[in-house]
C-alpha cells in the first residue's frame, strides 16, 4: 500500500455530527425559561414571548451575523460596496417537559426539532419571578438541567433499542459479519446512555465515529449552557444557584461551556440607542453576553471562515474547520474547486501588522498554497483556478 501523504496522516480527526456549512444551533430548555426572549434579542425580531408555557408552537429559525473585529477591520480598510459577515443559524425550539420522550407536552415533535439541529444552546432558568409560571412548580436549575439531560438520553435509548433489536438478530445469527462493528459500537452507546452519560462524552475511534454519524444521536450534539439570571443578579455577578449549576455540570458534562446571561438585561440594551447603551454599560459595569454566545455557538459547530476582500466586497465564507484549500474554493463556486490551481493567502495577523496587501507581499507574507493546504480561520484568500473549468481567469 502506498504511504499516506503527510497531510492525510496529520489531517484533523473525524468529528461526530453532520458535515456541511449550513449547521444550526437549537435553543433548548424547559418551558418559560426565556428561550423565545433569548431568540428575540438575538435576532432582534418579534417571535412571541409570552408569560405562559408553550407559546412557541413551531420552531422558529433565524440567522445572526457572527461578530468579528477582523471583519470590521477589513471593511474599514477596503470600504467595499458590499459587506457579508458569517452567519450562525439559530432555531428556537418550544419547551420540553419531563416525559417528553414518551410524547408528553408535544414532546416527540420538539425532540425531532432538536434532531434537525447540530448543536444545543441549553437555556436554564436562574431567575425568580412568581408571575412567571415554572412547569415544575419552583425554580431549581440543577433539577431542570437533569430533566432535559435525561429526556434527550431517554429518546436516544428508545431510538437505539429499536435499531439494536434488529441488528442483534442479524449479527447474532451470524448472518452479517460486516455489521458486527456497528453492533459493537451501538452496544457501547447503550452502555454509556444506561450509565447516565451522553454519547458526546464517550471516547470514539474513527470507525466508531462513522457509525455514530449514521445515527446522529441527540446526546452526541455539542452543548453550551446559558444561565438566564435576573437583571439584578447579572449586574452584581451573583446568583444563589451558580454553585449547584457548576456542580451539576462538573458531574454530568465536565468541561462544557457555561455562559451567564440575562434576557431582561439584553431586552433593556436592545431598547437603547448605541451611545445610551455605551454609557449604561460603562456606568453599571454590565455587558451584553450575546457576542460571546454567538461566537461560541459557531465554534461549537466546528465552523470557521476565510475572507475574500476587495473594493466590491468583503465577505466571510463559512467552512468546517480542517477544510483544505480546493474545497474552501468550492464554497465560492464549484468551478473554483474543479479548476483549482492555488490559493494566495495572507493570514489576518500579518495583514493587520503590515497594514496592506502590498506590504504583506513586500515582506514575504503573501503565500502561495497548494491543494493540501488546510485553510486557517481568518485567512484572506485569493483563489487561482483553471479557466478551462468554465470561468475566466482568477477571481476574488
Ligand atoms: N432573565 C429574566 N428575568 C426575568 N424575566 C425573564 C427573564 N428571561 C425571560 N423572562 C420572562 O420569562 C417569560 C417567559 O419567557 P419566554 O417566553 O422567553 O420563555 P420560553 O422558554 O420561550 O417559554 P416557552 O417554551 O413556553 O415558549 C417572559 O415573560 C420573559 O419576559
Amino acid at each position: 500500500m502506498p504511504p499516506k501523504k503527510k497531510e492525510e496522516a496529520s489531517g484533523p480527526p473525524p468529528l461526530i455530527g453532520r458535515m456541511g456549512t449550513n449547521l444550526k444551533m437549537g435553543i433548548v430548555g424547559l418551558p418559560n425559561v426565556g428561550k423565545s426572549t433569548f431568540f428575540n434579542v438575538l435576532t432582534k425580531c418579534s417571535a412571541p414571548a409570552e408569560n405562559f408555557p408553550f407559546c412557541t408552537i413551531d420552531p422558529n429559525e433565524s440567522r445572526v451575523p457572527v461578530p468579528d473585529v477582523r471583519f470590521n477591520h477589513l471593511c474599514d480598510h477596503y470600504k467595499p460596496a458590499s459587506k457579508v459577515p458569517a452567519y450562525l443559524n439559530i432555531v428556537d425550539i418550544a419547551g420540553l417537559v419531563k416525559g417528553a420522550h414518551e410524547g408528553k407536552g408535544l414532546g416527540n415533535a420538539f425532540l425531532s426539532n432538536i434532531n434537525a439541529c447540530d448543536g444545543i444552546f441549553h437555556v436554564v432558568r436562574a431567575f425568580d419571578d412568581e408571575e412567571i409560571v415554572h412547569v415544575e412548580g419552583d425554580v431549581d436549575p440543577a433539577r431542570d438541567l437533569e430533566i432535559i439531560h435525561s429526556e434527550l438520553r431517554f429518546k436516544d435509548l428508545e431510538y437505539l433499542n429499536k435499531n439494536l433489536d434488529g441488528l442483534e438478530r442479524t449479527v447474532a445469527r451470524g448472518g452479517d459479519k460486516k455489521r458486527k462493528p456497528e453492533y459493537d459500537c451501538l452496544c457501547k452507546v447503550r452502555d454509556l446512555l444506561n450509565n447516565n452519560q451522553w454519547v458526546r462524552n464517550g471516547t470514539w475511534d474513527a470507525k466508531e465515529i462513522e457509525v455514530l454519524n449514521q445515527h446522529l444521536f441527540l446526546t452526541s450534539k455539542p452543548v453550551i449552557y446559558l444561565v438566564n439570571m435576573s437583571e439584578k443578579d447579572y449586574t452584581r455577578k451573583k446568583n444563589k444557584w451558580l454553585v449547584k449549576i457548576k456542580e451539576w455540570i462538573d458531574n454530568n458534562d465536565k468541561g462544557a461551556m457555561v455562559i451567564l446571561m440575562s434576557c431582561s438585561i439584553e431586552l433593556k440594551l436592545l431598547d437603547m440607542a448605541e451611545d445610551e447603551q455605551a454609557t449604561f454599560c460603562k456606568e453599571s459595569g454590565v455587558n451584553s453576553a450575546l457576542d460571546k454566545i454567538i461566537v461560541n455557538g459557531y465554534k461549537a459547530l466546528n465552523l470557521c471562515y476565510f475572507f475574500t476582500v476587495g473594493k466590491d466586497e468583503v465577505k466571510a465564507w463559512t467552512i468546517q474547520a480542517g477544510t483544505k484549500a480546493p474545497q474552501a474554493a468550492g464554497r465560492i463556486h464549484t468551478d473554483f474547486e474543479k479548476g483549482f490551481i492555488m490559493a494566495e493567502v495572507m493570514s489576518y495577523p500579518d495583514f493587520k501588522e503590515y497594514g496592506s496587501e502590498a506590504e504583506c507581499k513586500a515582506n514575504g507574507k503573501y503565500r502561495q498554497k497548494g491543494r493540501d493546504y488546510i485553510v486557517d480561520d481568518g485567512d484572506i484568500i485569493l483563489f487561482k483556478f483553471n479557466a478551462g473549468a468554465g470561468l475566466q481567469g482568477k477571481k476574488k
